[in-house]
């Protein structure tokens, strides 16, 4: 799997908030990279993922990976899910109630391996948690049951769906490195959603930019994110929270990845663009800091 090429180029009609969208997807992933699918809210991602796992079925087109033929509208292929040896993780973890850590994990398998599953468990540090039930977990300890579920099959694909958008700070920092860890336990060809572009910089191998059902970019978050238009030797992204105005002018509350608030003036033309939500580039080509060390 690892040097397979994964081949996607396939077809589906939405109906979005704003009308009929046409996802069109034509891309080749290399087997065994980390890649993160990056767009707004209504882009398609989701529905890419649900159909490269089988849960969805594309219009029309063609899945391949390797040699084996997932999905061929024209052949009249169209594997099962349970045939397609992909981990999925969603973003509200989906483990089972009634299940403890232990068999949770082991739901993933298709052959019972007992000593496979305590690996993962050990690997994911839930050795002494393995019998307790899921409402009885933190919402992290939750994450990376989850994780090693979807790794329990030795999957040839990671699918990720925002698994980290219910946590913040600390939690959400150690569990990317709970997804590289992840990612490196077979080395599975990785495609995890993710709005947060400290999560895009840490993880990704390369990045899908995905906006109205298209691919609008695709490369490293360096060439994607740091490109020449903007020169700024500062540059960070955020949130606007709240617009005020002043005299003259405006002020912008702008919360960043990294959960710090910052304020920014702006003037009128800048805000005929800007609305309270919307996400911000906020960037300054002269910036002479005080640095604090902490
Ligand atoms: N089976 C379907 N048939 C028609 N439209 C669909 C179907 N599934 C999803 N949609 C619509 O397609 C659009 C894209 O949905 P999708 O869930 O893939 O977006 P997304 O990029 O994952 O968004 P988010 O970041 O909010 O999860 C949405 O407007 C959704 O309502």
């Amino acid at each position: 799997m690892e040097n397979d090429v994964i081949e996607i180029d396939v077809q589906k009609e939405l109906v979005s908030a704003h009308g009929r969208m046409t996802l069109t997807i034509k891309v080749k992933l290399l087997g065994g990279e980390l890649v993160v699918l990056f767009g707004e809210s209504g882009a398609g991602k989701t529905t890419l993922l649900r159909m490269i796992s089988g849960l969805t079925n594309p219009d029309r087109g063609i899945l391949k990976v390797g040699n084996s033929v997932w999905f061929d509208s024209d052949a009249g292929i169209n594997k099962p899910p349970q045939e397609r040896n992909i981990g999925f993780v969603f973003q509200d973890y989906a483990l089972f109630p009634n299940m403890s850590v232990f068999n949770n994990v082991a739901y993933g398998q298709t052959q019972g391996d007992k000593c496979y599953v305590n690996e993962l468990l050990q690997k994911f540090g839930l050795e002494e948690l393995s019998a307790r039930k899921p409402d009885k977990l933190s919402g992290g300890q939750r994450q990376r049951v989850a994780l090693a579920r979807a790794l329990a099959r030795k999957p040839d694909f990671l699918l990720l769906d925002e698994p980290l958008s219910a946590l913040d700070g600390d939690i959400r920092t150690s569990l990317q490195n709970e997804i590289l860890k992840a990612h490196g336990i077979n080395n599975a060809t990785t495609l995890l959603v993710s709005h947060d572009l400290t999560e895009v910089f840490r993880l990704a191998h390369k990045v899908l930019q995905i906006k109205n059902g298209t691919i609008t970019g695709m490369g490293k978050p360096d060439q994607l994110f740091l490109n020449n238009q903007i020169s700024g030797k500062v540059q960070i992204t955020g949130s606007i929270v709240k617009i005020q105005k002043q005299d003259a002018f405006y002020l912008l509350t702008v919360v960043t990845g990294m959960n710090q608030i910052l304020k920014v003036t702006a003037f009128q033309n800048d805000i005929e663009k800007l609305s309270e939500g919307d996400r911000v580039m906020v960037f300054s080509k002269a910036f002479s800091p005080l640095i604090l060390k902490m």
